[in-house]
């Protein structure tokens, strides 16, 4: 488990990270979301140890990391899929590793074998594709254990193939009870891989919710109908939150009402429905509206730590 409580970052002028609250829970794969710049490297850094917090705490299994006997058996990460010695082959570096934390030989062959590097492993890391050192990274990540894994960017760059792998592991990393926090900027491969998602926008915690709760809260209602009375139909719809758009001449596109609304509607003026279909947004469409409400409200000096009333009131439970 994860906790970030009030955890703030800053670098001279920048804030970095701002008064971020979250959990990662165990069993579940938590996606990391935000622009460039939102502070996601920031806040696993300082979950590894590697920065310090300027005000409040990240944890670990309660502890912050330092405190661990043993970090390697608690938290395994790859942060920097790049930093190997290149001269080394990948069992080789695995060894080391190993050796340096008192972990055994046996379980550097595990981890080659769970991570499928068993043809690569002898070779030098120079000659490794990105696949193969992102292989390597995750192997290193799992030599101690660890009930707790986090990942940066981890298909940033790999192949369908290594997109694939990395996305069946960190499912099989959850299954089996562990805790996994993921950053990427890929909603389509999140919308595939996490469950629950901490969406960050300029350093602060912008939602915190299941995957599911986050399309349905931030996805604006569509709906297909077909009609074949369409046209009188769509004049009773029309309103000023409402976008209308003809597919064809039986059949159109709500914007801004939900289904139970238009065949209400329908029944009050007599028209005749052949289909009502709601339309779920994407994910990207959700994310895209979060992002974007917070680059707006803070590009307003004045208004830069308050959340405009409107928004905070049509905010739904999760979404700060
Ligand atoms: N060592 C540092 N010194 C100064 N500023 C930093 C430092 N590290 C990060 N920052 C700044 O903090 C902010 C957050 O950066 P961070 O790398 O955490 O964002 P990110 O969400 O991981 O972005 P990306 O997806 O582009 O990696 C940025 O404005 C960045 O320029």
């Amino acid at each position: 488990m994860i906790t970030a409580e009030s955890l703030t970052k800053t670098y001279g002028s920048t804030t970095a990270v701002d008064d971020v609250s979250f959990t990662a829970e165990p069993g579940r794969v938590t996606g990391f979301l935000g622009p460039n710049g939102a502070g996601k490297s920031t806040t696993m850094r300082m979950a590894m140890g590697l920065d310090r917090p300027t005000r409040g705490s990240i944890t670990v299994n309660g502890r912050r990391l330092v405190e661990h006997r043993a970090p390697l058996r608690e938290v395994g990460a790859v942060l920097d899929a790049g930093a190997t010695h290149p001269g080394r082959t990948g069992r080789q570096h695995l060894q080391v590793l190993a050796a340096t934390h008192g972990i055994g030989r046996r379980r550097v062959d595990d981890v080659i074998e769970l991570t499928g590097m068993e043809s690569a492993a002898t070779k030098r890391i120079a000659g490794y594709s990105l696949g193969m050192n992102q292989r390597l990274g995750i192997a290193a990540a799992l030599l101690g254990d660890p009930a707790t894994l986090i990942f940066d960017e981890p298909v940033n760059g790999l192949d369908p193939e290594g997109v694939r792998w990395v996305r069946q592991m960190v499912r099989q990393l959850a299954a089996e009870g562990r805790t996994v926090f993921i950053s990427s900027h890929l909603m389509a491969e999140m919308a595939q891989t996490a469950d629950h998602l901490v969406v960050l926008g300029r350093g602060r915690v912008l939602a915190d919710m299941p995957i599911q709760d986050l399309i349905d809260a931030s996805g604006e209602a569509r709906v297909l109908v077909r009609s074949q009375d369409a046209s009188t139909l769509m004049n009773a719809l029309s309103a000023q939150d409402v976008t209308l758009v003809a597919r064809d001449a039986e059949t159109f596109e709500v914007t801004g009402l939900d289904a139970r609304t238009v065949g209400r509607r329908a029944q009050e003026v007599g028209a005749v429905l052949h289909e009502l279909t709601p339309l779920q947004s994407s994910l990207e469409d959700s994310y895209m509206k979060l992002t974007d409400h917070a680059v707006q409200y803070r590009s307003g000096a004045a208004v830069a730590d308050v959340a405009p009333a409107d928004a905070a009131a049509a905010a739904p439970e999760g979404v700060r």
